[in-house]
């Protein structure tokens, strides 16, 4: 006899909106499966996988960092990370795999339609994190003011379109006219994604996000009921069932002609760029945020990530998502270099080194 297929969680979503936290948060709550996780980051360096890697024992780990999970290239290193994880398919549940904040999912799709993994893997569904305050500010308008919003937006609207749940992040500080709005949004802008969901707190319903089966040949009614207990109006279903057109995500075919239809979305801007700096030196962490406040509001740079030391010994990680920033206490590790993560569209290493040098008595390089 066969064994079931594994299901595939896919987890998009722009940079920093929060795609990291909420899967952290999710497999500290889930103790009725067993998870994989592969993570892709933009980026020469992983700053997830650490992060991710002191959550929870009895989950495995994934880093496939360096760049897009997409065609060729990285493609191949995710490639391989699949046939790992087949030959140990018994130890785990489930595999999730969080896409870089640049990545369109159709790759990663794509790849699990092949025979060599087709016939043990199953997408079970695709989800994108929105950054909900950012969507309610027009960050990612297709009218907004530079190229770089502009390039957010396509990769925005290009991980809506391949969504089967689009999760609504980032609302503890919003009331129900923004959540409203951010409902309408979200419809406008794809309107063949199934349900929406809201994370209070980065924090999802593990019965509403994982087992969903919304593209197995073998779907049943039955695999809806655990969506109709969603909390809250906003997260009902976004369509009756039978009014998904043939070209929907509601059928493996489908997707297979839509997907290769929709080759031209894995072309990657080569616009967005990333680069680590490091310092020896330990960091005043309040002056240290200031000053990638500033760096953020000064260049084309939507996200910096990293971990240093502060004068107090504590280590801490470093989160900025355009000009918010934050320091939190990390874990500590020996050695561990101070170093930070940029991304940016056509961004300058050169002049942001400058400004870390002009504001900052530590040396960056
Ligand atoms: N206030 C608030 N902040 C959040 C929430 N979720 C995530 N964040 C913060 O948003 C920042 C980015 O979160 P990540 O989880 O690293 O985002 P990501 O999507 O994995 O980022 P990339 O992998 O770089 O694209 C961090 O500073 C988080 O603490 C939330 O629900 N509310």
């Amino acid at each position: 006899m066969t064994s079931p297929k594994t299901p595939v969680t896919l987890v998009s979503g722009f940079l920093g909106s929060g795609k990291t936290t909420l899967l952290g948060n999710l497999l500290s709550q889930t103790h009725d499966r067993t998870l994989a996780l592969i993570v892709n980051e933009f980026g020469e360096v992983s700053i997830d996988g650490p992060l991710l890697e002191t959550r929870e024992d009895g989950v495995e780990l994934h880093d496939v960092h360096g760049g897009l999970l997409a065609y060729g290239g990285e493609g191949d290193a995710f490639r391989r990370t699949l046939r790992a994880l087949l030959e140990r398919r018994h130890t785990f549940d489930h595999v999730l795999i969080e896409t870089s904040g640049l990545a369109v999912p159709t790759a990663v799709m794509v790849t699990l339609q092949e025979p060599e993994f087709a016939a043990d893997f199953v997408l079970d569904a695709t989800l994108v994190v929105v950054d909900t305050p950012l969507l309610l500010a027009g960050a990612f308008g297709a009218d907004a003011g530079d190229e770089a919003a502009r390039s957010a937006a396509r990769v925005f609207d290009a991980q809506l379109e391949y969504a089967d749940v689009a999760v609504l992040n980032k609302i503890d500080g919003l009331n129900d006219a923004d959540l409203l709005q951010a409902e309408a949004d979200v419809r406008h802008r794809a309107p063949r994604v199934r349900f929406l969901e809201l994370a209070y707190e980065a924090r999802l319903d593990t019965q509403l996000t994982l087992g969903l089966n919304l593209h197995g040949s073998r779907r049943s009614a039955a695999h809806h009921a655990p969506v109709s207990g969603t909390p809250g109006d906003l997260a009902q279903p976004l369509h009756d069932h039978s009014t998904l057109d043939g070209h929907s995500h509601g059928d493996l075919d489908a997707h297979v002609h839509s997907l290769s239809t929709h080759q031209h979305f894995h072309e990657h801007d080569p616009g967005w760029q990333s680069f680590r700096l490091t310092s020896d030196d330990v960091q005043n962490v309040p002056e240290l945020v200031r000053t990638v406040q500033n760096v953020a509001r000064v260049f084309p740079v939507l996200r910096v990530k990293g971990f240093v030391q502060g004068e107090d010994g504590t280590r801490h990680a470093v989160q900025a998502v355009r000009s918010r920033v934050e320091a939190q206490p990390a874990p500590a590790k020996a050695d561990a270099p101070n170093e930070l993560v940029f991304i940016g569209y056509h961004v300058s290493r050169k002049k942001v080194i400058e400004a870390l040098q002009k504001a900052l008595p530590q040396r960056w390089a």
